[in-house]
């Protein structure tokens, strides 16, 4: 069992509302199950724009440091994943959200799994519910596309085969991604032991979750919440984004919450719980959430990239000398993920050294 599945195990939900998205199409209003009143969305139009960074720009290292220090988010360009390909997952990804609930719920995610359909697993420390569904995988999800489509065998297959292909693609790309970011700290692929070709047995983990956040047409849609503020624990997540609304936003400190703006083909890299880890802290674990909209639906693909299993992430060595402590002791993705099932966004902070030592 790799280490995602045995946390969502040994974490399980309890209450199903917190699992079964509702049925948006049938409703016009938006229900008080869902009004985040308490908790304003103030929306900030906040000008400026997060980083774009063209991977094959000779300066790209240097550009990726800066960006994940200051913004802890970029977008790429020239990334190399085929553009066919995006539009084909995002063609499946709005075939599977269309189906009828009843088709959709029977693929639900068991309240202490992973895979499959559902709401985000952050719903339970929120107060309100999500108005978004989502779908997630890790290899290939045939034993949810039988379900989906159980008459339908060439629906079966497209759906799997474009969905395995898309984790292959996005495995190299974040590795490619991963190695950048680690020799933009200075840091050396030796440090990295389970990266070497010889490791290979040593796989990093990862998941990939498909997103769907339906339109809202209460006059209160701003008042709905499509993905609750959260950082992701993963080293890093690669985001693919339709490009009918504006509505992904990240925080920063002092500003507020700026959109990061859809770019046809461009694909949205942040920096995770575990990447903050391994920089000692200097690339920063972005929080970001999503709104909704009144006219136009949208849909997501989010890959999360970590280390595999057992393997404790601490911070790079050639960052650690006596002015500069480590500050985080090491933690394994299970670890990581155990600590924010029981404290959410606060769950990074029980590894810190400073806050245990302070303790
Ligand atoms: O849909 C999005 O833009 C973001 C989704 C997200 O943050 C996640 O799946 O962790
Ligand atoms: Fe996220």
């Amino acid at each position: 069992m790799n280490s995602i599945t045995e946390s969502f195990k040994s974490n399980p939900i309890h209450d199903l509302n917190n699992i079964i998205p509702l049925d948006f199409k049938t409703l016009n209003k938006l229900p008080d199950s869902h009004k985040w009143t308490d908790h304003p969305i103030a929306n900030s139009f906040t000008v400026g724009s997060v980083p774009i960074i063209n991977l094959s720009d000779p300066d790209a290292i240097s550009l990726i440091r800066h960006a994940c220090e200051k913004w802890g988010v970029f977008q790429v360009t020239n990334h190399g994943i085929p553009l066919n390909l995006l539009k084909q997952v995002e063609l499946q990804t709005l075939r599977l959200f269309s189906l009828p609930v009843d088709q959709k719920l029977s693929a639900l995610r068991s309240p202490d799994g992973i895979t499959g359909y559902g709401q985000p697993r952050i719903s339970t420390f929120f107060p309100k519910l999500m108005w978004s569904e989502g779908f997630s995988m890790m290899g290939s999800p045939i034993e949810h596309a039988t379900k989906l489509w159980p008459h339908q065998q060439d629906h079966q297959a497209n759906f799997c085969n474009i969905m395995e292909e898309y984790q292959k693609e996005m495995k190299k790309e974040s590795e490619k991604i991963f190695k950048l970011m680690v020799e933009s700290l200075g840091g050396t692929l030796d440090e990295v032991e389970w990266l070497k070709p010889t490791m290979s047995c040593k796989d990093p983990q990862t998941l990939l979750q498909l997103n769907s956040y339906p339109v809202c047409t209460d006059s209160d849609f701003g008042c709905a919440m499509g993905f609750a503020p959260h950082t992701d624990s993963s080293f890093l997540r690669v985001l693919y984004q339709s490009t009918t609304t504006m509505a992904l936003q990240i925080f920063r400190d002092n500003i507020g919450w700026m959109p990061v703006h859809p770019i046809s083909g461009a694909l949205v890299v942040n920096v995770g719980d575990l990447m903050h880890i391994l920089s000692n802290g200097q690339f920063n674990s972005v929080l970001h959430r999503v709104l909704v909209n009144n006219t136009h639906p949208r849909v997501s693909a989010a890959y999360f990239y970590g280390p595999p299993r057992d393997v404790k992430i601490s911070p790079l060595i050639n960052l650690i000398d006596h002015d500069h402590p480590p500050l985080f002791c090491p933690v394994s993705w299970k670890e990581l993920l155990d600590a924010k099932a029981k404290h959410f966004n606060k769950g990074l902070e029980l590894f810190r050294n400073d806050i245990v030592t302070a303790k």
